[in-house]
């Protein structure tokens, strides 16, 4: 077929000649997900690509290009800073490439039982289409670029198993050239195993991340460890070139344009405007679409868009002035984010021989942070799924939906032991240096949710994560830092430490690394997001609160598809992006194969 170029290509704020236009594909949100889609859809010169996004174009701003800045973005103008419950902030990018542009980079996978639940979740009809850890590995990799640890770095303590990971695709992920080559991060290793019983693994991406290791990062080893984010990898190689993908950047899309009132709606384009820090522009542009509209605006916008658009429950979008096209009461509802706290000890002053990013984890399961209680917890879990099912119906589409998603959820913590907690150990800034364990929950029961507050697109929408409102996320929280206490007092690492000092006596010690009620209490005060919220437009069967079906399809609409973090329908036991990466090669696939 014959080429089919756009009037403007490569990367433009201006929307001089794409106000007006018509493209195969328009794609809302230049982020993770949606840059990744645009880049597999325009190796086709035959068809269009217009990507809008609200962000602007910072690839070159060393708070984005310096994966070691990561710390310094929130509250910045590359951050969305959703206000979440009780003053705690969800960080998301605002710049192209999204949250992959701002991250930490860590780079890892969940376990291959819960990729295989997501086929569970689904129509019989559509349990073959590859939702599984084998479908969802040969997509993973697709995007990948790996390099494994040089001998050097093997010298550090790094390791990988090569054969579970891309060498072709456009993300790179490397150990750093950074890498840290002090005591620290293989005395983290040892002492987690010698606390928990964890074992030593040599690469997380493999299935089963139930253990310690040395992980990889998205950073181009061969670029001096520059960030590889979605715009470095899916579009700064092609943008000089592609004359059939254009992106949009500093225009927020204010909603979906419709063809029909009919079910199933037809989107014939979308309405966007200026946005900026400074503005909110007035004028609104249209472009239309032939084929498709891809959302990929992220977990907390890819909803409200829905929402704007007319695709909710109607008894929110009523009162706010929008008219209901498709009741699908649960936009928005399943919201799940993660809770962290940090625990730092002072160093004895050794050479942390390095500049990081750090990369040691540990990951154990519900059995190793409960330990000689675990068995009376598991039984609580089992007898406990539907009153927790119960308390979170008003964020799912109801009690008996959630209660099969929990059991789901309960046989994935219990029986394939997926890991319940991350700890994150990083090597602080500070000259003494400090030993930093970021302690996080990976698998909550609370669901919260993302709704609209008004029909002003620029307005942020009302995020409520729920945290730790099932009692068993916030004991998960509590054993797990009882157990990273412990790693930080267990020889070697606590060889190179001086001491606890935060929390410190804010939580005193005891044989169990402080009592599970203090901790707790500590918890809820100074508990952080982890910012990983996905969910919010589910890939379900209908009947369970689903809001896309297995081609990621809005039900009761002909042409439109959720790409991004918001159809995961459960937490993963891993950091999310290798994830998303995979969800949006494989979307590309499926978009590629409809027929129009
Ligand atoms: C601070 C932080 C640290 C993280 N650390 C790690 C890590 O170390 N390792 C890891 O693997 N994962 C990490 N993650 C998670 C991972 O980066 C995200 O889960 C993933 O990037 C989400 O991809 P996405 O495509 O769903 O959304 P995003 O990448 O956030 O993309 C959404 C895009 O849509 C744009 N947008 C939103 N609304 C509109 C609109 N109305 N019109 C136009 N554009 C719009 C946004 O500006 C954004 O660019 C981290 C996330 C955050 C926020």
């Amino acid at each position: 077929s014959k080429p089919n170029p756009t009037a403007v290509f490569g990367v433009t704020s201006s929307p001089d000649g794409i106000a007006g236009s018509t493209y195969d594909y328009i794609v809302i949100g230049g982020g993770t997900a949606g840059l990744a889609v645009a880049g597999r859809l325009s190796e086709n010169p035959a068809i269009s690509v217009l990507v809008v996004e609200a962000g602007a174009d910072d690839r070159n701003n060393p708070l984005v290009y310096d994966v070691n800045q990561f710390t310094n973005v929130g509250g910045t103008f590359l951050d969305w800073g959703y206000l979440a419950d009780e003053g705690r902030v969800v960080t998301q990018g605002k710049t192209l490439g999204g949250s992959s542009s701002i991250n930490g980079g860590t780079w890892t996978r969940g376990s291959a039982a819960q990729y295989d639940s997501w086929s569970t979740l689904l129509e019989k009809s559509e349990a073959n289409l590859g939702w599984n850890w084998k479908g969802m590995l040969h997509y993973m990799r697709k995007a990948e670029n790996f390099f494994p640890p040089t001998p050097e770095q093997v010298a550090k303590g790094a390791e990988a198993i090569p054969s579970v990971h891309g060498s072709s695709g456009p993300v790179h992920a490397a150990f750093p050239r950074g890498m840290y080559g002090g005591p620290q991060q293989p005395a983290f290793l040892a002492s987690a195993s010698n606390a928990s019983g964890l074992v030593h693994c040599p690469d997380f991406s493999a299935g089963n991340p139930n253990c310690v290791s040395m992980c990889p990062v998205s950073l181009n080893y061969f670029n001096n460890d520059r960030r590889s984010s979605s715009a470095e990898a899916y579009l700064t190689p092609n943008e000089k070139t592609r004359k059939n993908w254009v992106t949009l950047t500093q225009h927020l899309v204010t909603k979906i344009i419709w063809s029909n009132t009919q079910i199933p709606l037809v989107a014939s384009g979308v309405e966007f405007a200026a946005y900026s820090n400074t503005t909110n522009g007035t004028t609104r542009f249209t472009a239309h679409a032939r084929k498709e509209i891809i959302l990929a605006a992220g977990a907390i916008r890819t909803p409200a868009i829905l929402q704007l658009s007319g695709i909710g429950d109607a008894n929110l979008l009523r009162p706010l002035n929008i008219t209901p096209l498709v009741d699908l009461k649960t936009v928005g509802l399943n919201l799940i984010d993660q809770t962290n706290t940090v625990l730092i000890a002072s160093g004895t002053g050794f050479d942390p021989a390095g500049s990081g990013p750090s990369d040691v984890i540990a990951y154990p399961n519900f059995y190793q942070i409960f330990r000689n209680a675990s068995t009376d917890k598991a039984a609580e879990v089992k007898k406990s799924i539907q009153t927790w099912a119960a308390s979170q119906a008003s964020n799912g589409l109801s009690a008996s939906t959630l209660e099969t998603i929990f059991e789901k959820q309960a046989e994935i913590i219990l029986n394939t032991k997926a890991p319940m907690i991350e700890m994150f150990y990083a090597t602080g800034p500070d000259p003494s240096i400090q030993l930093v364990t970021v302690c996080w929950q990976l698998l909550p029961f609370s669901r919260g949710r993302v709704a609209i507050v008004s029909n002003d697109p620029f307005e942020y929408p009302y995020v409520h994560a729920n945290y730790l409102n099932v009692s068993l996320d916030l004991d998960v929280m509590a054993a797990g830092l009882q157990l990273a206490r412990k790693i930080l007092q267990t020889p070697p690492l606590s060889d190179l430490s001086t001491g606890e000092v935060v929390p410190g006596a804010a939580v005193p010690d005891n044989a169990e690394g402080g009592s599970a009620a203090d901790w707790r209490a500590y918890i809820r005060q100074n508990y952080n997001s982890v910012t990983h919220p996905i969910g919010t437009a589910a890939m379900m069967r209908r009947e369970l609160g689903g809001v896309v079906d297995g081609h990621l399809k809005v039900y009761d609409t002909a042409n439109v598809r959720v790409v991004d973090a918001s159809v995961l329908p459960m937490q993963l036991s891993a950091h999310l992006s290798s994830t998303v990466y995979g969800v949006a090669e494989k979307a590309a696939d499926l978009i590629k194969a409809a027929q129009y």
